[in-house]
């Protein structure tokens, strides 16, 4: 499901059709989408994107976390109460993590309470960009890391995940 507007067309969309197309390339973040609206006319899907990586980039420490903290846990109770957006429903599908063992899921539970509880914003990953394996390692080594280079690191992710949202509506 590759891009479904051409940059003409997306160019030509009124603000409020743009937020509402765009009101979840980043998660449950609609803000982003209203702030790069007037910076149409965008040359390509990436230019978009970049746009909305520059908001993120200059955003205050406080408001990263507030992002991060919009993001639901990867294999977590949203997922069991089948409540994640459909975007990241199909995300996290696609790194297998509806497919892990009962061990497997208790200790991703496991990890993913501790680094919030270390970091007080959730364990942020791009999902289409990892296996379940690379995930729960990854959870591993970046609890290990300062809450500063977390910061950077989860706002990395949310770019990446961004970026792939924004290719699912634009054609590339
Ligand atoms: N916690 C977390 O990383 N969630 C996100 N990752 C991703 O690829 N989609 C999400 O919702």
């Amino acid at each position: 499901m590759d891009g479904v507007l051409r940059v003409e067309e997306v160019n030509a969309l009124g603000n409020e059709q743009f937020v509402w197309i765009f009101n979840n390339i980043v998660e449950n973040y609609p803000q982003v989408a209203s702030a790069i609206c007037n910076q149409c006319p965008f040359t390509s899907a990436d230019h978009l994107a970049d746009a909305a990586s520059n908001y993120l980039d200059l955003l205050p420490i406080h408001g990263k976390e507030e992002v991060l903290k919009l993001h639901p846990d990867l294999a977590g109770r949203l997922a069991d109460e089948g409540k994640l957006t459909k975007d990241s429903l199909r995300e996290q599908k696609s790194a297998g993590l509806h497919n892990l063992t009962p061990e497997e899921k208790a200790q991703i539970k496991q990890l993913n309470a501790s680094y919030r509880e270390k970091f007080g914003f959730p364990f942020v990953i791009c999902a289409r960009e990892n296996k379940a394996e690379a995930i729960l390692q990854g959870l591993q080594t970046r609890l290990h890391n300062s809450h500063e280079k977390e910061l950077e690191t989860g706002i990395n992710e949310v770019k990446k995940i961004c970026r792939l949202r924004v290719k699912d509506l634009v054609l590339s």
